[in-house]
């Protein structure tokens, strides 16, 4: 055929064809039509298609808010980000410590669960200018470029169940759990009816805790049991709460040991002082505030109540006032307005008020009088675990001394171990022969200093029991 021809030919069935179209659009508009199309095309591919996607997206709403879903999946990717992707986006964590590593655009890692395999891509959507309100109580609207982000994970569709039940789950219990332990811990403390707080940063560790290793694990082991108990307290129908009381003598450990837990779990810290605490409103009110993840801390219990609910002064050094003055008018505010927080109070709250608050909390009694409490306040279901820390043994002291010099042997351990003994003296006294000094002292003066420290104190046990000897035989 002439081409010529073939060309009008084709040039009148595009025009005709573009005639149609121009009809066609009219009465169907093109979004209608395209959205048939994706729908068939979509429909199609599905067939043939097995995987299952869901996405997640980092923003859902009318607000703007960041999805919890969304920020725990983050955190649970992070480490399989940083040792699976080949393009990684870097930031300085919130602890402003360590960088976050978290995969680049488009990007995707693979996960297993169960013998399962999936898969988790990041990718990001950039959408039209919107109008967003930020704040509830203002109408002023803002307009911002939205660029949502969003993880989308890919798994067989015959896995369908698995993965959209337990292994969800999983991802978002593990990624809450890792955002509390890369948080910063805080420090609350009360005063008056309200919490203040400032960054708990104490250095304690169960690793620097000296105590003997046994005990150590079995109590960061239940620990950890109850930290992860979640399902056991739900099917049993229990408040997710574990008491703990630590007692005994000063200087053995008991609130470093507490910061210990506090960085074992990565709670946050409530310092509860009763002594400022007006009535039982007030006291529950402040324990209605705590959060979740936490440790709520009353320490020297036996100070702070006595057997009938009524305050009780701290017995404190005999010049205590005379060395800060700001003390005695403390006592003189407090004495002119007597607290009504009772020991009925403390045990509502203990028993009744935790089972109304969500999440697992701790609850931690110290006192160096453990004779002296109530029976009703440290009975089991309320204090679950009783703790003694008490004067450093030989183990006790390997830790110290390791942690503190460096060594796990000497000549003179033997000597220590023989004295340790025969003597009752604290870890914190123990520990303040082995602080390196300023005039560099060589380990050996350490530990004979603590040798010397440790024949004193039994020489005045000897003295001690001698005089008790001599009583003893003038009373008969
Ligand atoms: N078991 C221990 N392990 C490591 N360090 C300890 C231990 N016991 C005491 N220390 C050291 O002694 C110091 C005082 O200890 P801590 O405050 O924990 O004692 P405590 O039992 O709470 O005393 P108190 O009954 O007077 O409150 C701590 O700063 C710590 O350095
Ligand atoms: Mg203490």
């Amino acid at each position: 055929m002439d081409p010529k021809i073939m060309f009008a030919n084709l040039g009148s069935v595009l025009a005709s064809a573009m005639f149609l179209w121009a009809v066609f659009q009219q009465y169907f508009p093109t979004h209608h039509i395209r959205g048939q199309i994706e729908k068939y095309s979509q429909r199609a591919f599905n067939f043939f298609y097995p995987y299952v996607q869901v996405t997640f997206n980092e923003h859902t709403g009318e607000r703007f808010m960041r999805s919890e879903a969304y920020s725990a999946i983050e955190n649970y990717l992070s480490i399989k980000s940083s040792t699976q992707a080949k393009r990684l986006k870097a930031d300085i964590g919130k602890n402003n410590q360590s960088l976050v590593l978290s995969m680049d655009d488009y990007e995707e890692v693979a996960d297993e669960f169960r013998g399962l395999r999936l898969w988790w891509a990041f990718g990001k959507n950039v959408s039209k200018p919107q109008a967003f309100s930020f704040f509830s109580h203002t109408d002023e609207k803002r307009t911002i470029n939205l660029s949502n982000r969003y993880y989308k994970l890919t798994f067989h569709k015959k896995h369908r169940d698995v993965i959209l039940g337990p292994y969800l789950n999983h991802v978002l219990k593990e990624g809450k759990a890792m955002k509390v332990r890369n948080q910063q811990r805080r420090l609350f403390t009360n005063n008056g009816s309200s919490w203040s707080h400032v960054v708990f940063e104490h250095p304690a560790t169960f690793q620097t805790l000296a105590m003997e290793p046994e005990r150590k694990k079995e109590i960061m082991d239940d620990l950890i049991e109850f930290s992860k108990a979640e399902d056991f307290y739900a099917r049993t129908g229990r408040a997710w709460k574990r008491g703990y009381l630590l007692y005994g003598p000063p200087g053995t450990g008991k609130s470093t040991m507490i910061a210990a837990m506090a960085n074992l779990l990565g709670y946050d810290l409530y310092d509860l002082e009763l002594m400022a605490v007006k009535d039982n409103t007030e006291l529950r009110k402040l324990l209605i505030e705590t959060s979740s993840k936490s440790i709520i801390v009353i320490e020297d219990i036996d100070c702070s109540l006595d057997l009938t609910g009524q305050r009780k002064e701290k017995p404190k050094e005999k010049d205590e006032d005379e060395k800060n003055p700001m003390n005695k008018l403390a006592t003189d505010d407090r004495e002119a307005k007597p607290s009504k927080v009772t020991l009925s109070g403390l045990l509502n709250f203990i028993d009744g008020l935790w089972s109304a608050c969500r999440g697992e909390r701790l609850i931690v009694f110290t006192t160096n009088h453990v004779d002296k409490l109530d029976s009703a306040l440290i009975r089991k279901g309320r204090m679950d675990k009783h703790i003694e820390l008490s004067y450093c043994g030989f183990e006790a002291f390997k830790v110290l001394v390791k942690n503190y010099l460096g060594i796990e042997s000497h000549s003179l351990f033997g000597t220590i171990e023989a004295l340790l003994a025969e003597t009752n003296m604290s870890p914190a006294d123990v520990a303040e022969h082995l602080i390196p000094k300023a005039k560099s002292r060589n380990i050996e003066n350490h530990l004979k200093s603590l040798i010397r420290a440790l024949e004193q104190a039994k020489g005045g046990a000897t003295l001690k029991n001698d005089q008790s000897a001599k009583e003893a035989i003038k009373d008969q």
